[in-house]
């Protein structure tokens, strides 16, 4: 006798096996036989990323839109698979960016999002905030800047003469070079500079009220959240501290501060206008329709603001209504490229 649950899990599976054959056959019959499918998108995704994004609620979604997705096989070549419309990736290293880039000469009728050259320059900190630098954005909303930095690559002996050199004021914030790592120290003192770990990016710690605002761009479309950061580091507090504290995982997704009972000062949003000028500028200058930015406003200040991080195809799972936002950016890119 089967039990109910057995059934349920059944069931489940049945589904499941059917929804990998529609995606099959979708992947490899002429379009003009699949007059439901409006877009085919491929995706390279690592498993973690397939489990936070390519949720049930997104696929079904999708499905119904018109959108399938499709595994892409990474041991055959992308050219052999398909035809996409779309190409979602984020896998790292050399040969993969190659093999993207040979796909996009041969078949520039796809939309690959994003291009690998624009996302290595987010994949550095060194480079990653200097287009916001170059943009320098001021108007009557406010003023969106990054803080004065430095980059460290070899000799830890040296970082004290550097940090006076360029003239950074403790306490600093040290983060790796490569931003795949979320290592995050703090620094109170000179002396313990040298117990950094090189290749490095220094970064003067702004106080902002412990909150950051995590600023989620899918396309033309925006969604800001708050989550909670590294607290303010007073005067006396920096006078009277030593050495460098490390933290693992600053602002990730179990920080959010969304519901929290904030200081209305802390918790006020960006400006809306600010921030659509800021994302429109950044999407044109780093060439991404994919990414995530973390700002925070200078705590005290009314509109003195810090983009502190880029990251290339965030955790959108955790954005609000991701799913709609999602797929309405997918069908509007196939129809721009009709
Ligand atoms: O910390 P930042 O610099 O923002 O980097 C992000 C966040 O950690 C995302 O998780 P969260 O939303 O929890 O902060 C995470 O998404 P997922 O965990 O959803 O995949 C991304 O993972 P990768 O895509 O693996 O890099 C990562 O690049
Ligand atoms: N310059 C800074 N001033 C104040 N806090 C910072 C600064 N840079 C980073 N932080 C804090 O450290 C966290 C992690 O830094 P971030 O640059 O976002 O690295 P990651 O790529 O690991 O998310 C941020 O979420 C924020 O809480
Ligand atoms: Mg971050
Ligand atoms: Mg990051």
């Amino acid at each position: 006798m089967r039990m109910r649950g057995e059934i349920a899990k059944n069931k489940e599976e049945e589904e499941k096996e059917v929804r990998n054959e529609e995606k099959k056959m979708v992947a490899v019959m002429p379009r003009k036989y699949s007059s439901k499918v409006v877009v085919v998108v491929g995706y390279a995704l690592t498993s973690k990323k397939i489990k936070s994004f390519l949720q049930p609620k997104l696929e079904g979604l999708a499905r119904n839109k018109g959108i399938v997705f499709v595994a892409i096989d990474q041991s055959k070549p992308l050219s052999d698979q398909g035809p996409f419309d779309i190409v979602l990736h984020k896998l790292s290293g050399k040969e993969w960016r190659g093999v993207l880039e040979d796909y996009r000469k041969a078949h520039p009728e796809v939309t690959v999002l994003d291009p690998p050259d624009a996302i290595q320059q987010v994949h550095n900190r060194q480079s990653m905030l200097q287009d916001v630098a170059d943009l320098d954005l001021s108007d009557p909303y406010g003023k969106v800047g990054v803080p004065k930095q430095l980059v460290i690559k070899k000799d830890p002996s040296s970082i004290s003469e550097e940090v006076n050199k360029a003239g950074l004021r403790l306490p600093l914030v040290a983060k790796p070079l490569f931003a795949k790592s979320h290592e995050l120290s703090l620094a109170y003192d000179e002396i313990s500079l040298q117990k950094l770990e090189p290749p490095l990016v220094l970064q003067e710690f702004i106080n902002h009220g412990g909150v950051l605002f995590k600023v989620y761009i899918v396309g033309e479309a925006i969604k800001v959240v708050r989550r909670f950061s590294l607290p303010d580091v007073s005067k006396r507090e920096l006078s009277e501290s030593v050495g460098v504290y490390r933290f693992p995982r600053v602002s990730c997704a179990a920080a959010s501060a969304d519901e929290a009972d904030l200081d209305p000062c802390v918790a006020e949003l960006p400006p809306r206008p600010l921030l659509e000028r800021l994302a429109k500028e950044l999407r044109r200058r780093l060439g991404l329709r994919l990414f995530n930015l973390d700002i925070i406003r200078e705590h005290g200040t009314r509109d003195n603001y810090y983009v502190i991080d880029i990251n290339y195809f965030p955790g959108y799972g955790k954005m609000p209504e991701y799913e709609h936002i999602f797929t309405d950016f997918l069908l509007s890119l196939a129809a721009q490229s009709k």
